[in-house]
């Protein structure tokens, strides 16, 4: 037990059971097995994050600090994250988003720019006129 154990994405997915439930918290891993029970947010909750991360449901709940000594002793090790692991809470939609964002910018500046054109040569259009009408005039 001297050094700290190290866990996958992979190796914490396979405790995802009530009899065998692991959650990583800020790349800790806890083995709430023993806790689901006891749990006063219910076992339902920490069902619905097993062998996951779950450090944004439970910091949202703003656990207190005796929830967090109960959290140490439930500590089997640490997450070691692989270079293609995703960071479960930035959902991959994300990088649909800003493409979209893009091309709605895109189109907006395609817009103002048929504006001005139109502008700037009605404008053009008009002074020519004027100056026909002038000429014809002198
Ligand atoms: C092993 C990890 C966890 C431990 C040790 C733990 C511990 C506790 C403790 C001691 C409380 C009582 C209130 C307090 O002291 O803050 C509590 C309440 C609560 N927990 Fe957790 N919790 C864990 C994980 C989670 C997770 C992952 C969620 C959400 C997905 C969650 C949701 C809640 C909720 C909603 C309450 C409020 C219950 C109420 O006020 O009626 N907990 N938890």
């Amino acid at each position: 037990m001297a050094s700290t154990q190290e866990f996958t994405y992979q190796d914490v997915a396979e405790h995802n059971t009530k009899k065998d439930l692991y959650l990583v918290i800020h790349d800790v891993v806890y083995d709430a097995t023993k806790f689901v029970d006891e749990h006063p947010g219910g076992e339902e909750v920490l069902l619905d994050v097993a062998g996951q991360d779950s450090t944004e449901a439970f910091e949202d709940v703003g656990h207190s600090d005796e929830a967090r000594e109960t959290l140490e002793a439930l500590k089997v090790g640490v997450l070691k994250r692989k270079s293609g692991d995703p960071k479960p809470k930035t959902p991959l939609p994300g990088a649909v988003a800003p493409a979209a964002n893009t091309q709605s910018a895109g189109l907006g500046v395609g817009l103002y720019a048929i504006v001005l054109i139109g502008g700037l040569a009605a404008f053009y259009a008009y002074q020519y006129l004027q100056q026909q009408q002038g000429a014809q005039k002198a």
